[in-house]
C-alpha cells in the first residue's frame, strides 16, 4: 500500500471530522497525540450532519470505497438508520479510462488475429465506465451473422488498488472495533472481510461470464413467467478473465421513473414482476442475482403494458440449498400469520438455535422486535426489514446466520427498494405469498414424497445388487452385537456380586472393630 494513499485516505476522513465520531474519552493518549500532530488537517465540514459527512468522504476516496458504502447502506442491520439512508443515496460516478488502452488490454486477451477477424466497429469511446469496469460497443461476426455486442474490460491495476484500499479499511475496522461505542457490535472486521470476498469474486469475468449463462438458461425454459426476466448473451468464446463480450442490450434504467411514466409504462405490474423474479430465482432455481441495485437493471418497455426486466452485471449471484428455503420459506409464512411461537418452535426442532433455548423467550423477543413491523398496513411492511429483525434476534440467540442468507436478505431489501420506487403502494406479500405456499405445499405433498423416491430410484438401482451382502453384514454385526452385550452383562453382575461381597465383608470387619474396641475399652 503507498503511503501516499494512506495519507490521502487519514486526510479525507480527518477533513470530514470523521474521527469526530469517536468519543475522545475513548481515545487512548497516543492516539490523541497523533491526532493533534496533524493539526493542519482540520473538519472542514463542520455545518454538515455526521452521515453527510460520512458518505461524501466515501465519494471523494473513489469507487471500491464507494462500492463498500453502498454495501454498508444495505446492512441496516448493524448501521444507524441516518447512515444507512444516507449510504444508500452513494453514486460511482467513475471517470472513464483511455480508449485506446482498453483496446491494448482486449487485443491482449483475445489476441489481434482473432479480434480483427471477428469484431468490427470497436467504439474507442465508451459507452459506460463503472468502478470495476469499462464497456464498449463493437460488431461481433460469428458463423456468417453479426451481432450487435458490448465488450467488458476490467480497469489496469484495478487488482491492486482493490487490494491497497480494503488494507487500509481492515486497518480502521480495527480502530472502530476498538475505539467505537458499541463498535464491536458493528462487527467492522467481518464486514471488511466480506466485502473483500466479494469485491475480489467480481474480478473475475469469467466467473460473471458463468453465472450470467446459468441465469439465463434458468429463464429460458420455456415456462411462462420466463419472459419476465432477459439477460443478456455471453459469448463465452471470447470471454477471459479481464475481458468479457455479450449481446448489446437497450433498455431504460430503473431509476428512470419519469421516462417510465412518459411512455406509458405499467408500474404496478412491473413492480409486481420484479418480485416474482426475485422469488423464481430464489425458490424454484435456488440461484439469485445478488447486487440487483439501479445501475444493474434495466425495463424493456417495448410494450409498455407488458414491461419486462433486464438484468446485466451477474458477478454477484447467491445459492440455496433446500434447507436455507425451507427456512425462509417456512419462517416468512408464519411471520406473515404473525404466529410467533411457530417462529420460535421451527428455530429450536430445526436445530437452527441451540435445543436448550427457550421457545418462550425466544418467542417473546421475536415478538418485541416484529411486532411494530405488522401495526402497519401488509402494503407497507418490508420483507428485508423482517428478515433483519429475525437473522439479528436468532443471533441473539446463538444462531449462526448463513452468509448466502445474509446475501439474499440484502438482495431483498434492493428489491423492494426498486419495486416501491416504481410503484409506492406495492404490495409485497400478495405478490410473494403464492411461491412460499406453493413450495412448502411441494415440499409436503404426496406427491414430494413420489418425486424424492423417483430421484432416489437410479441409487438404489445401483445399491440392488449389493443388499443381500449388506443385510448378511447387518445381521451378522447385529448378532456379534448382542453376543458382546450378553458378555458385558454378565461381566457387570460378576462384579457386582464381587461389591457385593466387598461391602459386607467391609461392614462385617468394621463392626467387629467396634466390637473389640468397646470390649478392651
Ligand atoms: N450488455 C450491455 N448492453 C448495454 N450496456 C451495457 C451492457 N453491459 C453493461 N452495460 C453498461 O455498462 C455499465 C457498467 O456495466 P457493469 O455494471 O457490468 O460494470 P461494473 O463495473 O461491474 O459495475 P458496478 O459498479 O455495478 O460493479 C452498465 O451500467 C450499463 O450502462
Amino acid at each position: 500500500m503507498s503511503s501516499f494513499r494512506l495519507y490521502r485516505i487519514i486526510k479525507t476522513f480527518l477533513q470530514f471530522g470523521l474521527d469526530e465520531l469517536i468519543p475522545s474519552h475513548m481515545l487512548p493518549w497516543y492516539a490523541k497525540l497523533i491526532r493533534f500532530t496533524l493539526f493542519w488537517l482540520r473538519n472542514k465540514h463542520q455545518d454538515k450532519p455526521s452521515a453527510l459527512r460520512l458518505r461524501l468522504a466515501i465519494e471523494s476516496l473513489g469507487p471500491v470505497f464507494v462500492k463498500f458504502g453502498q454495501m454498508l447502506s444495505t446492512r441496516r442491520d448493524l448501521l444507524p438508520e441516518d447512515f444507512a439512508n444516507e449510504l444508500a443515496l452513494l453514486q460511482d460516478q467513475v471517470p472513464a479510462f483511455d480508449g485506446e488502452l482498453a483496446k491494448a488490454i482486449i487485443l491482449k486477451a483475445i489476441g489481434e488475429e482473432t479480434f480483427n477477424q471477428h469484431f468490427s466497429d470497436f467504439d474507442i469511446q465508451p459507452l459506460a465506465s463503472a468502478s470495476i469496469a469499462q464497456v464498449h460497443t463493437a460488431t461481433l461476426l460469428q458463423d456468417g451473422q453479426s451481432f450487435e455486442v458490448v465488450l467488458k474490460v476490467l480497469r489496469p491495476n484495478i487488482t491492486e488498488t482493490i487490494l491497497a484500499d480494503v488494507k487500509v479499511m481492515s486497518l480502521f475496522a480495527g480502530v472502530v472495533a476498538k475505539f467505537l461505542p458499541d463498535g464491536k457490535r458493528l462487527r467492522p472486521k467481518e464486514v471488511v472481510n466480506e466485502y473483500r470476498k466479494t469485491i475480489i469474486d467480481e474480478l473475475d469475468l469469467n466467473r460473471e461470464a458463468a453465472n450470467a449463462t446459468l441465469l439465463k438458461h434458468n429463464f429460458s425454459q420455456g415456462n411462462a413467467s420466463d419472459s419476465v426476466l432477459y439477460v443478456p448473451k455471453v459469448y463465452s468464446d471470447f470471454s477471459h478473465e479481464n475481458v468479457m463480450v455479450m449481446e448489446r442490450i437497450y433498455g431504460i434504467g430503473v431509476g428512470e421513473i419519469a421516462t417510465l411514466q412518459g411512455l406509458g409504462v405499467d408500474m404496478k405490474l412491473l413492480a409486481e414482476r420484479g418480485v416474482e423474479v426475485f422469488f423464481t430465482q430464489v425458490f424454484r432455481d435456488s440461484f439469485f442475482h445478488a447486487d440487483m441495485h439501479p445501475g444493474n437493471v434495466f425495463v424493456d418497455a417495448t410494450h409498455p403494458a407488458d414491461p419486462t426486466w433486464i438484468a446485466i452485471d451477474c458477478g454477484i449471484c447467491g445459492t440455496l440449498n433446500r434447507e436455507d428455503k425451507r427456512y425462509l420459506a417456512e419462517n416468512f409464512v408464519a411471520f406473515f400469520n404473525r404466529d410467533y411461537r411457530k417462529v420460535a418452535e421451527l428455530h429450536v426442532d430445526s436445530g437452527w438455535v441451540p435445543s436448550e433455548t427457550s421457545v418462550d423467550e425466544f418467542e417473546f423477543a421475536i415478538r418485541t422486535v416484529c411486532e411494530p413491523i405488522f401495526n402497519k398496513p401488509l402494503s407497507e411492511i418490508s420483507f428485508g426489514q423482517v428478515l433483519v429483525s429475525l437473522f439479528n434476534t436468532a443471533r441473539r440467540f446463538n444462531m449462526e446466520v448463513q452468509p448466502q442468507l445474509v446475501l439474499l436478505q440484502k438482495t431483498l431489501l434492493y428489491i423492494e427498494g426498486l419495486g416501491r420506487q416504481l410503484y409506492p403502494q406495492l404490495d409485497l406479500w400478495q405478490t410473494a405469498k403464492p411461491f412460499l405456499e406453493n413450495w412448502v405445499k411441494q415440499q409436503m405433498g404426496v406427491k414430494a414424497v413420489f418425486k424424492k423416491i423417483k430421484e432416489n430410484l437410479p441409487f438404489w438401482n445401483e445399491k440392488l445388487p449389493e443388499m443381500p451382502d449388506l443385510l448378511y453384514d447387518y445381521l451378522k454385526t447385529t448378532q456379534v452385537t448382542r453376543q458382546k452385550q450378553m458378555h458385558l452383562f454378565t461381566e457387570l453382575k460378576a462384579q457386582q456380586h464381587k461389591n457385593h461381597k466387598i461391602i459386607i465383608g467391609t461392614l462385617l470387619f468394621s463392626t467387629l472393630c467396634i466390637c473389640a474396641a468397646i470390649i478392651f475399652h
